[in-house]
């Protein structure tokens, strides 16, 4: 485990040794009198899933929504792929909580509403529709309605959708928070395997300890409200290793432990 906490400035934040999609610089966020967020400096590296993990309110989903370009900063800056973020783009896709599927929709009209919208031919786009929706694990289900999926189903469409967008960061709020253990286990061995085959930058956000170590390139812990970075942490987890071995291995579960010490004078 490599734990930069030290130093949590933009430099300490910086990955080592590759490139960055995400950059955040001096990000600041207040809700009328609510300071949310403080001068956050972060970066986010290509192709690696950085978890967002810290106490209820400190700021997690904000920040979220401020990468996304779905509300502004007060004050910093976001860049993503060097450009100033002034909105939400096509390099970006917010997977949200809620699913924010079209309920009148079949499976395969959801994936392949963004090219739809882009004008892309029918073929075309269920073709590549069609690809995402196999990748997710959810083939033979391209002609159900939304009310007809499991919860995690609903998930699976929401992420198959992200990717059929071509996005290059995907941004994920609490993706699994709606299912249950086991589908969740499933899930994160799944999003494993995407962020192996598809290499997106991910950004997430999750409220377990033990996901973000299981699933994690990086960690970042925000302390309670206004929103700082407390510590940045990149997990020594061996991907290779069977997922239930990796859930035993002293190295996952000092890590857990200790993230947890870290956290638990924030719980009341
Ligand atoms: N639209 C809003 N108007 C006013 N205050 C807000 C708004 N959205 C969020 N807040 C406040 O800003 C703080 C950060 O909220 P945010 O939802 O980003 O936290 P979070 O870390 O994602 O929380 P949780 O873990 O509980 O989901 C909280 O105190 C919240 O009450």
């Amino acid at each position: 485990m490599r734990n930069i906490t030290a130093q949590a400035s933009a430099a300490a934040a910086k990955p080592a040794g590759s490139d960055v999609a995400v950059e955040v610089r001096g990000v600041c966020k207040m809700y009328n009198e609510v300071e949310a967020l403080r001068s956050i400096d972060l970066d986010f590296p290509v192709g690696k899933l950085t978890t967002l993990l810290g106490p209820s309110g400190c700021g997690k989903t904000t920040l979220l929504k401020i990468i996304a370009g779905l509300i502004p900063a007060t004050s910093g800056e976001i860049r993503v792929n060097g450009n100033v973020v002034t909105g939400p783009g096509p390099e970006r896709a917010f997977v949200f909580q809620d699913f924010a599927l079209m309920p009148w929709a079949t499976v395969m009209r959801n994936v392949a509403f963004g090219l739809e919208l882009k004008g892309m031919g029918k073929d075309e786009r269920q073709s590549i529709a069609r690809k995402y929706i196999a990748e997710v694990g959810l083939s033979g289900f391209e002609n159900k309605y939304p009310h007809e999926l499991s919860g995690g189903m609903r998930q699976r469409v929401g992420l198959a959708r992200a990717f059929a967008a071509n996005a290059d960061v995907l941004l994920l709020d609490e993706p699994f928070s709606a299912v249950d253990e086991q589908n969740r286990r499933k899930f994160q061995e799944d999003l494993l395997r995407l962020v192996e085959l598809e290499k997106k930058t991910f950004i997430f956000v999750t409220h377990s300890i033990e996901e973000a170590v299981y699933c994690s390139d990086r960690i970042v812990i925000l302390s309670r409200r206004p929103g700082r970075i407390a510590q940045v942490i990149e997990p020594d987890i061996d991907r290779e290793a069977d997922p239930d071995a990796i859930r035993r291995d002293q190295g996952y579960l000092d890590t857990v432990e200790e993230i947890w010490q870290g956290l638990k004078r924030y719980v009341d």
